[in-house]
């Protein structure tokens, strides 16, 4: 049986516009989209910018409300599910987030921000859930001392390794990676990866793996589904897909995987690190002087700014 079923899930986000902020239109963020998972396999969610990933990641997480159609997890529909944290099965399906530098609270120490999922199903005592997230930090090749210590103490690949101990908390059967690797430097990235690997196998964990690069997720996947504006054009074992695609779509896709040397991948990386940065400064610029969002248009897919 599969691990995790899509069956024609619709994810539409509502456009509001006019004095009254009605709903005018609707962005088809994913629109129809049907996959089938495997237990203990990693199955690639792959496409350009824009055309789905994360809010099917976040629908199947909860964090996004499901237009239609239907998110099985061993068997149980999850949209007949009240949507309540606490439900036996949430615990079983946990997210690794795209951004290490920002997904972890700073003012947080890491001992709080891993126990945190933690302390919404079980109740521990100081002591024991002190034992829990250090043995946790020691799995993950952190030193134990790391719990008590901000994310600014740690590098890009050490926080990355915190998001995965607190995804893995709960001991999850099912991790949605979502570009998990994407802000890092290029020698930290093959790390990550490597000991997502390993902990695959050590923890039995299936991965939902999304990302934009073709190269990593031949790396990392057994299968692939190609997204195209909300839905799959293709899917399949990922050597088929790769030696024999299809679609016109992946032809593309695979012809324009970067074969450019280590070094200018790492520049590349840095590059899309300060495009991300100065995004974040535009964001500021679109406050007002009290501090409200002054626009009224969503920017980007991603990071979205809250209509007023
Ligand atoms: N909260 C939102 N409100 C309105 N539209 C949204 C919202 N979040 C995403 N979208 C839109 O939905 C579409 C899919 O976005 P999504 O972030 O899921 O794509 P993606 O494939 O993950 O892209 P990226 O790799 O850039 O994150 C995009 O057109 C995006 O602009």
């Amino acid at each position: 049986m599969a691990l995790l079923e899509l069956n024609n899930l619709k994810v539409h986000y509502p456009i509001r516009g006019g004095f009254f902020q009605r709903v005018i239109d609707h962005v088809k963020a994913v629109d129809g989209l049907s996959i089938s998972i495997e237990p203990g396999k990693t199955y690639g969610l792959v496409g350009e910018s824009g055309c789905g990933k994360t809010t099917t990641g976040r629908a199947i997480i909860g964090l996004n409300k499901i237009t239609d159609g239907k998110v099985t997890f061993e068997g149980q529909d999850l949209t007949r599910i009240a949507h309540k944290n606490q439900h036996p099965l949430r615990r079983d399906i946990q997210m690794i987030f795209q951004d290490p530098y920002s997904s972890l609270n700073a003012r947080k120490r890491v001992i709080d921000i891993i126990a945190e999922p933690l302390r919404n199903f079980e109740k521990l005592s100081p002591d024991e859930e002190r034992r829990r997230i250090q043995d946790l930090l020691e799995r993950v090749g952190l030193n134990p001392e790391a719990a008590f210590k901000y994310p600014h103490e740690f590098s890009g690949g050490q926080r990355q390794r915190i998001g995965i101990a607190r995804a893995l908390t709960l001991n999850p059967k099912l991790i949605i990676a979502d570009e998990p690797v994407s802000a890092l430097d290029v020698s930290v990235q093959a790390q990550v990866l490597n000991f997502m690997k390993e902990i695959q196998k050590e923890f039995n964990l299936t991965y939902l793996f999304i990302s934009h690069d073709l190269g990593i997720v031949r790396h990392m996947c057994d299968q692939i589904g190609i997204m195209y504006r909300g839905r799959l054009v293709e899917q399949g074992n990922t050597e088929d897909i790769y030696d024999h695609p299809q679609h016109v779509y992946t032809r593309r896709l695979i012809s324009a995987i970067p074969n450019i040397d280590p070094g200018q991948r790492q520049e590349s990386a840095k590059l899309r690190r300060e495009i991300m940065s100065s995004y974040q400064d535009d964001l500021k610029q679109l406050l007002d002087a009290e501090g409200k969002p002054l626009a009224l248009k969503s920017i980007s897919s991603s990071h979205q700014v809250a209509l007023p």
